[in-house]
């Protein structure tokens, strides 16, 4: 039995201190009787400048949701019970891992001795965030507060609790004021280090992936390159950002590339991806958040870039992609706008250009992002459009939970939509359920609903050869009444089948948390894509 110094309760209190300390802005909690100290100190703590608290019952739904929160501004922790409880969290914690978001977890446990002996509830939870994420397995508030606040991406805090869990009397309030600190933005961690100076010379682009924040449009515009934005680099604004760059990279242009500068995490597309494997290309990739950063074989990793030159690099290389660039989004624009019913490029289209000045999006994997990279028009400098996806792993997990956690985490926000394919909607329904007493934000969640994974149509599984075992293995046609579901979970819904359906239906929300479903076609995407993808290559007829 553990002393009273070192009891559950003690542990708890400690714990919630801890999470002050480390900035911790919200916390998910899913019920539990192991971890009930932890939720009951942390109830204790809200009114006295605590952290504020989101109740899921679902832990994969929860460990996301703290997630969303994280990556648009708060700082969240995700406490569970003991047990599968807490596998639950994995998916999450992985995506945290693989994108550098500085996501906490404090895992309830049974005391170590009952560890091994069939106790009920207690498997190995010390290191089951392994490799990536070290455990600090805690049986006593001395060794809690050894713990460091911040860490390279996510911390895992196991917590030994002993009995008894609960209190006699009720808790009441915390008698001590919580300090939330405010914890450095990861971007600033990464900042520092010997500044890169780039000279000019050979023809040079500049590829944004995902987080690659400002500073890759700042580097193109000093240096008068064509930046390669991808929609959640957090750089696709300003008149160097081109929008249909993968498919210019097919072109002559994308041959005559000699130098790429690599900024955030580039995942969405093979043209990018094969660019930075050329031989006859020279890649300089800076740091981003995030284990196993870009490293193509034969890149260079550099320090923050720094224009070198006096003025910008050849004006004329720029002019050709701005032209090229332009000519071919007025052509897939004209391509789209004869199409005879709504398709998930108008349904992306039409998501992006309601986003307000302000505003956030949320954005699913699979074809819903590469849509949006393909339509979405560069947007003004310093409108604060902020989209967001979970680029570590591209995983179509927990997205709803994303958005919800993002829609609350982010000050200010004008509007809160996301963006995602009906497998991946489906994939998180469970984040449809919150409670009557749980904070809930305003977010629109736009369905492009094809009854199944488009994405696999364009890719090699879904060439005509597989045809016989495409829809059972990878369309994966599911019929589900969105409708009813959205009911089920008492969410306001909306099926539309057009473009101004569509437009209408965005132009007017609901307020919370409602769902657009617009329903688009699957049969036709392989086709539709092959035409897209021509234009770049193919003359105008
Ligand atoms: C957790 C997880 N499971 C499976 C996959 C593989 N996967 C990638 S895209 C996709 C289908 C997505 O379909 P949908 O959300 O409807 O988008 P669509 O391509 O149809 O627009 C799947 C299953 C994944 N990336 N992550
Ligand atoms: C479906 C999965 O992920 C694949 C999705 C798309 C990627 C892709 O190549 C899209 C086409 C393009 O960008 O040109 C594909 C890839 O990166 O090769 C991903 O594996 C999945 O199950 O993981
Ligand atoms: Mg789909």
């Amino acid at each position: 039995m553990s002393t009273d110094a070192d009891s559950a309760a003690a542990l708890a209190e400690a714990c919630v201190a801890w999470l002050a300390r480390a900035g911790v802005t919200d916390v998910v909690l899913a019920p539990g009787s192991r971890n009930a100290p932890l939720l009951l100190a942390l109830w204790s703590a809200a009114p006295a400048g605590g952290p504020r608290l989101h109740t899921r019952i679902d832990e994969r739904t929860a460990g996301f949701l703290a997630l969303g929160l994280t990556k648009s501004g708060a700082r969240a922790a995700v406490v569970t019970t003991s047990g599968t409880a807490v596998a639950n969290l994995h998916p999450a914690v992985l995506e945290a891992v693989h994108s550098g978001i500085d996501l906490v977890v404090v895992s309830a446990d049974r005391p170590a001795r009952l560890r091994g002996t069939g106790a009920n509830q207690t498997t190995d939870q010390v290191g089951i965030f392994s490799p990536f994420v070290t455990t600090h397995d805690l049986a006593a508030v001395a060794a809690l507060d050894a713990v460091p606040v911040t860490a390279a991406g996510p911390l895992h805090l196991n917590l030994q609790l002993d009995a008894p869990l609960v209190p006699a009397a009720p808790v009441g309030r915390a008698t001590t004021e919580f300090v939330v600190e405010t914890a450095d933005s990861r971007q600033e961690r990464l900042v520092n280090g010997e500044p890169a100076d780039l000279q000019p010379g050979p023809r040079t682009v500049v590829v944004a992936g995902d987080d690659a924040g400002p500073r890759a449009r700042q580097l193109a515009e000093a240096a008068g390159w064509p930046l390669l934005a991808e929609p959640s680099s957090g750089a696709r604004t300003g008149d160097h950002a081109l929008r249909t760059y993968r498919l210019l990279l097919g072109t002559d242009l994308g041959a005559r590339i000699e130098r790429v500068v690599v900024l955030g995490r580039p995942t969405l597309s093979r043209p990018v991806a094969r660019l930075l494997e050329r031989e006859d290309v020279e890649v300089l990739v800076v740091p981003c958040p995030g284990v196993w950063p870009p490293a193509p074989p034969g890149s260079t990793a550099i320090g923050p870039p720094r224009w070198a030159g006096d003025g910008p690099d050849d004006p004329a290389w720029l002019d050709e992609w701005r032209t090229a660039d332009r000519a071919l989004a007025r052509r897939v624009d004209r391509f789209l706008a004869e199409q005879p019913a709504l398709t998930p490029y108008d349904v992306a289209a039409a998501t992006h250009a309601a986003l307000p000045a302000g505003g956030l999006l949320v954005v699913g994997a699979s074809s819903p992002i590469r849509d949006l990279d393909l339509v979405a028009r560069p947007t003004p400098v310093g409108s604060r459009r902020k989209v967001i996806a979970n680029r570590g792993l591209a995983g179509i997990d927990g997205t709803i939970s994303t958005a919800v956690g993002a829609a609350l985490g982010r000050q200010g926000s004008t509007r809160n939509l996301a963006l995602m394919g009906d497998l991946t909607f489906l994939h998180d329904q469970t984040a449809l359920v919150l409670g009557p007493d749980e904070p809930r934000p305003d977010l629109t969640i736009v369905v492009p609903n094809d009854d199944g994974g488009a994405i696999f149509s364009m890719l090699e599984q879904g060439a005509p050869e597989h045809a016989a075992s495409f829809e059972r293995l990878f369309g994966t046609p599911h019929g589900t009444d969105l409708a009813s579901l959205c009911a089920a979970a008492r969410v306001p819904h909306l099926r539309v089948t057009s473009r101004p359906e569509l437009e209408q239906a965005l132009a007017s929300p609901n307020g919370g948390i409602e769902v657009v479903e617009a329903v688009v076609g699957r049969a036709d995407r392989r086709q539709l894509d092959a035409r897209i993808r021509s234009f770049a290559t193919d003359p105008e007829e």
